[in-house]
């Protein structure tokens, strides 16, 4: 058993807790909203986040992040990547002794280009962190917490990290696989979000599984051109983290990136999609870091450059589809692949 705490209680962060409260670890989840940590703490809900679920009695919130790092070996953060710095900049002050990092985020951090365990580690002093250990894969929310097999991955250079955050979250209907590629793991969970706004607009536009399918294989093409230049195993997007979360995010009504992408797609102006969207979308900023990748890499991203048109350059959906499609004719497979 292990004492863990959560940092973030929106969807992902809590269905998390309730997996790791069911292994029956000792966990807090911590929310910067009081009203949010008084619901979980009397009703047992987080209705907001996670309709018609009950979390299990054990599972415990609080409002202090420093009781909550405090008094956990392993933290795992669960906040939306643009939070990752400032509540970072809460908690570190306060710590005593190292601690286990898991993050389970997906994004990059625009103009800086830091993935999110780059982030954590400009953030958070060595001599604070023994290990930080990425857990991603085809993961929605809405299908852990009614126990539908789900598996993802967790990737860090040190195995015996990996293997201590697989022990702890590993369960009957959560099956946890390890990797040593974080690079490949963090470009392939922040990427794919970008993908799932493209696909999420096709679908929109009223095109069939054809133009989706191409999306899906055309983006795993691009995200894995970009990440191999950035020192990933190419086989690694292969793999759950890779080709398994690009799936499930284009394809599946669950995924926010996906849903704001429809609307994008039907005409909808992107402030009054995430005005009603509500939770985070984190394709929208990743689109940004991705088209300075791109240039910074010299690395072709012609799907992620377009919905980027569509997102910040007003380009209508259909006229960078069709851009797409006229671009200049070539060979299938890269030769660096
Ligand atoms: N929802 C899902 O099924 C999955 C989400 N993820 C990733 O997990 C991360 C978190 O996503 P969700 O939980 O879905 O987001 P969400 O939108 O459901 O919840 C975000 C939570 O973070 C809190 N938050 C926002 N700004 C904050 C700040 N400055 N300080 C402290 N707390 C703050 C919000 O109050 C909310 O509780 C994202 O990077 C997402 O891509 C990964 C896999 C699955
Ligand atoms: O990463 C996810 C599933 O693996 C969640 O995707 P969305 O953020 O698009 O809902």
């Amino acid at each position: 058993m292990e004492n863990i705490s959560v940092l973030g209680a929106g969807s992902w962060g809590t269905a998390l807790a309730i997996v790791l409260a069911e292994n029956g670890h000792r966990i807090r989840i911590w929310s910067h909203r009081q009203d949010q940590v008084d619901e979980i703490n009397t009703q047992h809900t987080n209705a907001k986040y996670l309709p018609n679920t009950t979390l299990p009695m054990n599972l415990v919130a609080t409002a202090s992040l420093q009781q909550a790092v405090d008094e956990s070996d392993m933290i795992v953060v669960a906040v939306p990547t643009k939070a990752i710095r400032s509540v970072c900049q809460q908690f570190v002050p306060f710590m005593r002794e190292e601690k286990l990092f898991v993050h389970v985020s997906k994004g990059i951090e625009p103009d800086s280009l830091k993935r999110i365990s780059e982030l954590l580690a400009e953030e958070i002093p060595s001599m604070l962190r023994s290990d930080i250990v990425v857990l991603s894969g085809p993961s929605h929310a809405e299908e852990v917490v009614l126990q539908h097999p789900t598996t993802v991955t967790v990737a860090c250079e040190n195995m015996r990290a990996a293997e201590r955050v697989q022990d702890a979250f590993m369960s009957s209907y959560f099956r946890v696989y390890t990797l040593e590629d974080v690079i490949g793991a963090e470009i392939g969970g922040a990427l794919k979000n970008v993908i799932a706004l493209a696909a999420g607009a096709v679908d929109g536009l009223g095109y069939g599984d054809n133009a989706k399918a191409a999306l899906i294989t055309r983006g795993l093409a691009e995200i894995s051109r970009l990440g191999v230049k950035m020192g990933a195993n190419p086989l690694t997007f292969a793999g759950l983290t890779g080709m398994g979360d690009l799936i499930v995010t284009c394809t599946s009504v669950h995924s926010r990136n996906w849903r704001a992408g429809n609307l994008l797609g039907k005409g909808y102006k992107l402030d009054e999609i995430l005005e009603q969207m509500g939770m985070v979308v984190e394709g929208v900023r990743t689109a940004k870091a991705a088209h300075q990748l791109a240039a910074k890499y010299d690395v072709a991203m012609p799907i992620s450059s377009a919905l980027y048109s569509v997102l910040f350059e007003a380009t209508p959906p259909k006229q960078a589809v069709d851009a797409l499609m006229a671009r200049m004719k070539k060979r299938e497979i890269d030769e660096m692949m």
